[in-house]
């Protein structure tokens, strides 16, 4: 079964352009739950740009389902996420001034420094995954820091996909046989979109969760939110 968990970052875009809290960010999280969402994902970044640190502690007392919070792991983050004790962590190697998410880790170079965080995510209970492009090296080496998930960073695909070339599938399924028979859980996200999200996922072996916001919340401008969800979970099964 592949889980859907929902970004909300762009709800918090909207609700901090006015200053105010509309839309209430915990209540939509709560929605989301009870559409059907099998997880709320959120990135906090260091500007606070969406997501605010307190909006992870006040997520946490709401979040019945999965709770994965993703970021790069530098101390004031590491610090927030040892304090919520969400499910899951996802390790992602972003700038402090990245406009978003723009590639996955050097697993090689970074091997030591990701085993050390890992380890303590770990030690509190916390499930890690870290953001990596489908090379088969950059696989390898996330087994070696101890990680139990790795996400496959599909903005790649998603564009190919967009063009009409679906053979930018290719190296994610490569991808995911290494990491099956390495025994690393599958997670993917970024650009996934209910244009692409069937094709990949029927690709794909032994995806466990899907992570998606924004185009998710852009379709639900259009198709409602309560639909958007469902839509996602039908195309997911
Ligand atoms: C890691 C990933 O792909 C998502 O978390 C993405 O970075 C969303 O971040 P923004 O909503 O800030 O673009
Ligand atoms: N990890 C990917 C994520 O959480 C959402 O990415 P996107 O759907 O906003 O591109």
């Amino acid at each position: 079964m592949t889980k859907l968990s929902v970004n909300i970052n762009k709800i918090a875009t909207l609700r901090n352009a006015r200053g105010g809290n509309v839309p209430d960010l915990l209540k939509v999280a709560t929605d989301i739950q009870n559409f059907g969402g099998q997880g709320i994902t959120i990135h906090p970044r260091p500007d606070e740009r969406h997501i605010r640190y307190q909006d992870a502690r006040d997520l946490k007392a709401i979040v019945h389902t999965e709770y994965n919070i993703e970021g790069n792991p530098q101390h004031n983050f590491i610090d927030l996420v040892l304090e919520c004790k969400p499910t899951q962590v996802t390790l992602v190697p972003d700038a402090i001034g990245a406009i978003t998410s723009s590639a996955g880790w050097d697993t090689i170079k970074n091997q030591s420094y990701l085993s050390e965080v890992i380890q303590e995510f770990q030690r509190n209970g916390i499930r890690t995954s870290i953001f990596v492009d489908p090379v088969l090296e950059m696989i390898e080496g996330a087994k070696k820091t101890g990680t139990e998930r790795i996400e496959l960073y599909t903005e790649a695909f998603a564009h190919e996909y967009h063009l009409g070339n679906k053979n930018g599938i290719e190296p994610y399924v490569k991808a995911a046989e290494l990491a099956n028979e390495l025994g690393l859980g599958i997670n993917a996200g970024h650009d996934l979109s209910l244009d692409n999200i069937q094709f990949f996922k029927q690709n794909i072996p032994g995806l466990l969760e899907v992570s998606i916001g924004h185009a998710l919340i852009a379709e639900a401008l259009y198709l409602g939110l309560d639909n958007v969800v469902n839509m996602y979970l039908n195309k997911l099964k």
